[in-house]
């Protein structure tokens, strides 16, 4: 593999432009004339986007993502890792399918797609799933959800924890009390009641992670909050750090700027669990997110099938496209608001992500000797969201027509180009 040099980037967007040598999938020192060219431009240079939560629909919809079409996406929004949830068909809940989807990744070679394991059985909450035979699997898996569904029961919960433990796991919640939830169609409030949509209360998220906070702490087990989207689930996330519970918490970008008076269209490329949530939520997500109580930016990129979201809001599947335009959202959200700067991006989008899947490799400073898992990002340009021309299969997104800030200039995974200039590279 050629040297790549990285002429003329700015490493966390601080200082004057400069030079960044890769030799052998690694940052290296000095310079070299035969090294193969990225113009710069003064573009900042983050370590490579970590995506805790993914949906890749491979086994079983390949009709609205693939692995490769999801790893496309991916490389094209700035990421170098990504986690498939373990929701696909046949469910990844044992060894033989998060090692195909490893491999599968691996031959894609776009971005490293690590498999989610399911915590039950068929994601049914009723029995665990050997979560040992695939932490010990050719596909080392790390995190284990039964994403999608909550594990409701507490004595699973609470078993799941003790095994992810000795496993050096961790368990990522989706926490949806579900008797608080049936037939849900939209956040429980104004909104919801004017519009007659089934409601769906915030205390069903918040009940549900006090629970698990409570059970990790007795267990001393590491819990993961799946997209945190009310008020209430960031001052028990703030309650359980405090006491020194190992929790962590990512929030969406959809969650961050969208709220639930999108909904008066009733048009279902809003609908998306956890439901779109009031201004107040929007806000104090934010600011848990600047201030570390949520730890991370994950996209639960949740691809759908036209016939599956193009239909009367009741019978439309729940969530929406992430990948290509996670990145947009952030800053509009968070850097434009002054909430963030770049380095604050690296953290949540990349070194926060990494070390709780506990990825080594990815995640790290950009400095001598270090992976290169790198993304350059170009601060001052801007773009317009067209989901037909996204790389997913399917085109559900909330954003279309929206224009976003900042554009990937370029995704490098241990030293190889992936994306440059919003095209796969070569
Ligand atoms: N977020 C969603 O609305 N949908 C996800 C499942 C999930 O993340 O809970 C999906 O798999 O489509
Ligand atoms: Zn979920
Ligand atoms: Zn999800």
């Amino acid at each position: 593999m050629k040297p790549l040099l990285l002429k003329g980037v700015r490493p966390y967007g601080e200082g004057e432009p400069q030079d960044i040598l890769i030799r052998d999938g690694v940052i290296a020192e000095g310079t070299d004339e035969n090294a193969e060219v990225v113009e710069g431009n003064g573009a900042v240079l983050l370590p490579g986007f970590v995506d805790l939560h993914t949906h890749l629909r491979e086994p079983g919809r390949e009709d609205t993502e693939t692995i490769e079409t999801g790893s496309k996406a991916a490389a094209l929004g700035g990421y170098t890792a990504v986690f498939a949830m373990a929701n696909t068909d046949p469910v990844a809940d044992n060894a033989v399918i998060v090692e195909h989807v490893a491999r599968r990744g691996q031959e894609v070679g776009l971005v490293d797609v690590h498999p989610v394991g399911a915590v039950t059985v068929g994601l049914k909450g009723e029995k665990l799933a050997e979560l040992g035979t695939m932490a010990n699997s050719k596909a080392r898996v790390r995190v284990f959800s039964d994403d999608g569904h909550c594990v409701h029961d507490p004595l699973i919960m609470r078993r799941a924890l003790e095994y992810s433990k000795s496993l050096n796991a961790v368990i990522a919640q989706h926490a949806e009390e579900p008797r608080l939830t049936v037939g849900a169609q939209a956040h429980e409030g104004e909104n919801a009641s004017r519009l007659g949509l089934q409601g769906w209360p915030a205390a069903a998220e918040e009940s549900i992670v006090a629970r698990d906070c409570i059970l990790a702490k007795q267990v001393g087990a590491r819990l993961h909050v799946c997209h945190v989207s009310t008020t209430g689930t960031a001052d028990v996330l703030k309650w359980a750090k405090a006491r020194g519970t190992e929790v962590s918490a990512e929030v969406t970008p959809h969650h961050l700027v969208l709220t639930d008076d999108r909904l008066a269209t009733y048009d279902p490329v809003n609908k998306v669990n956890p439901p779109l949530r009031t201004q107040a939520d929007v806000d104090a997500l934010r600011q848990a997110l600047a201030d570390g109580t949520i730890d991370c930016v994950a996209t639960d990129h949740a691809p759908h099938a036209v016939q599956d979201k193009d239909c009367e809001w009741s019978a439309a599947r729940p969530g929406m496209l992430g990948l290509q335009t996670a990145l947009g959202i952030v800053v509009e959200t968070m850097v434009k608001t002054g909430l963030l700067d770049w380095r604050g991006v690296a953290r949540v989008m990349s070194e926060k992500p990494a070390e709780i899947a506990g990825l080594t490799d990815q995640g790290r400073p950009i400095a001598v000797g270090e992976p290169a898992n790198l993304v350059l990002v170009d601060p001052d340009a801007s773009w317009t969201v067209n989901g037909a021309q996204l790389a997913s299969i399917a085109g559900n997104t909330p954003f279309e027509g929206m224009e976003l800030p900042a554009a990937v200039t370029a995704t490098i995974l241990r030293g190889r180009v992936t994306a440059v200039a919003g095209r796969i590279a070569e």
